[in-house]
C-alpha cells in the first residue's frame, strides 16, 4: 500500500514510522530542518516499545512523491489551506485522505442531518472541501504523546498508541478496514469504527480538560495536574466537555473525568497546543476549543471553567501573535 504523511512531524512522523514498520511503501511531506534531516538520515521514533527508523521518501514538494492510496494529514489545523493548495499530485482517482488530528474537524457535519452546514473557521472558504472532497474522506483521531525533540527525530514514549478511523457515514469499507491494518501492522493500535464523531468528542475530552490548564500553567500534563486545585477544575471542565459531547448526541462512555485524568496525571508530556505555544507556531484554538465552546451555546449547556480558562489562553494566543480572532 502506498501511503503518504502530510505534515510528518510529531504524530506523524510516528505513524510513517509505523507503517514503514508493517510493511507500506511510505512517503511523507515535511519541510525545513526537519525535511533535510529525514532526506539525509531517515526518521527516527523513540517509542515505548523501542526505537524505530525508517527512510520514508520525503519531500516538501507533493508532486515529487506522485499518486497514493492513501494520504494521511497530521498537520495542525491552522496548516490545512497549505494542505488544500498541496495536496492534489498525491491524488489518484482511488486516494483515501484521512485526516488524523485534534479538535473538531471540517467534515464534521457532512454525511449527518446536518449536511450542508459548514465551519468556517475550520476549512476558511472551503478549501480543503474543494481540494479533497468529501468522499474521498475519513475522520481520524490519535492518541500518542509525540514530539519532535531535533529534526529527524521524534519521541512518542506513552504506551497508549492508537489510530481511529472512520468513514463520514459510519460505514465499515475496505479502505477503511485497510488503512487501519496498514497501521496496525506497525506496532500501533489501528482500529476502524462506525462512528468517528464519537471517537472525535472522546479525544477532545482530553484536550479541553488538560489543553487550557497546561497553556495557563505552561507546564506539562503531570505537573500540571499534580495541583489539587487545577486537578478539580481540570474535572469540572471534563463535565463541561462530557455534556457538550452528550448534548450533541456523542456521550462520552466508558471513562470517568477521574479516570482520565489520572491517566494524563502520569505523562509528562506537554501538549501539542502549548508545543506550539513554545515554538511560536499557530495555535489550535479553533478546533480545539473556540468551535466545540460554540456547539455547547447551541445545545445550551453551561460551561463556566472551560468559557475563563478558554478565554485567557484565546487571549496569550493572540498576544504571541499566534491566533486571530
Ligand atoms: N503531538 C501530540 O502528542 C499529539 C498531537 N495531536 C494532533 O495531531 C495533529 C498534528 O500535531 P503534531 O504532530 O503535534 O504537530 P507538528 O507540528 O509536530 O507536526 C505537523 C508537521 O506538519 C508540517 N507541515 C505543516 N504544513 C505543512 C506543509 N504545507 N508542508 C509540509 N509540512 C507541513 C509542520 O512543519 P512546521 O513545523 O515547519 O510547521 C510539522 O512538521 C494536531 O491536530 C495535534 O493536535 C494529537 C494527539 C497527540
Ligand atoms: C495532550 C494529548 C496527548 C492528549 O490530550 C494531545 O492530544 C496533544 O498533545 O495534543
Amino acid at each position: 500500500m502506498r501511503v503518504c504523511v502530510y505534515g510528518a512531524g510529531a504524530i506523524g512522523g510516528h505513524i510513517a514510522a509505523r507503517l514503514a514498520k508493517g510493511g507500506a511503501e511510505v512517503s511523507v511531506v515535511a519541510r525545513g530542518a526537519h525535511l533535510r534531516a529525514i532526506q539525509a538520515s531517515g526518521l527516527s521514533v523513540a517509542a515505548n516499545d523501542g526505537t524505530l527508523h525508517c527512510r520514508p521518501s520525503a519531500s516538501d514538494d507533493p508532486a515529487a512523491l506522485g499518486p497514493q492510496d492513501a494520504v494521511i494529514v497530521t498537520t495542525k489545523a491552522p496548516a490545512l489551506p497549505s494542505v488544500a493548495a498541496g495536496i492534489a499530485p498525491l491524488l489518484g482517482p482511488e486516494t483515501t485522505v484521512a485526516f488524523v488530528m485534534n479538535g473538531i474537524p471540517w467534515w464534521y457535519f457532512d454525511r449527518t442531518p446536518q449536511e450542508g452546514r459548514r465551519l468556517p473557521a475550520l476549512d476558511p472558504g472551503d478549501a480543503v472541501r474543494d481540494a479533497v472532497g468529501v468522499a474521498r474522506t475519513l475522520g481520524g483521531v490519535v492518541y500518542s504523546s509525540a514530539t519532535v525533540t531535533r529534526p529527524g527525530h521524534v519521541e512518542a514514549l506513552a504506551p497508549d498508541n492508537r489510530v481511529i478511523l472512520g468513514e463520514l457515514d459510519g460505514a465499515m469499507t475496505p479502505r477503511l478496514r485497510a488503512l487501519a491494518g496498514a497501521i496496525e501492522a506497525g506496532g500501533m493500535g489501528g482500529i476502524a469504527v462506525p462512528d468517528i464523531r464519537d471517537a472525535v468528542w472522546a479525544k477532545l475530552l482530553g484536550n479541553m480538560m488538560n489543553g487550557p490548564l497546561c497553556l495557563l500553567a505552561r507546564s506539562s500534563m503531570r505537573d500540571t495536574l499534580s495541583v489539587p486545585a487545577v486537578r478539580e477544575a481540570a474535572i469540572a471542565a471534563a463535565r463541561e466537555v462530557m455534556a457538550i459531547a452528550a448534548a450533541h448526541g456523542h456521550p462520552i462512555t466508558g471513562q470517568t473525568p477521574e479516570d482520565r485524568i489520572a491517566r494524563s496525571s502520569r505523562i509528562p508530556h506537554r501538549p501539542s497546543i502549548l508545543q506550539d505555544l513554545d515554538q511560536g507556531r499557530a495555535m489550535e484554538i479553533d478546533a480545539l476549543f473556540a468551535v466545540p465552546l460554540q456547539l455547547a451555546r447551541e445545545a445550551g449547556v453551561p460551561t463556566p471553567v472551560l468559557d475563563l480558562s478558554v478565554a485567557l489562553v484565546t487571549r496569550a494566543a493572540i498576544e504571541a501573535g499566534l491566533h486571530r480572532v
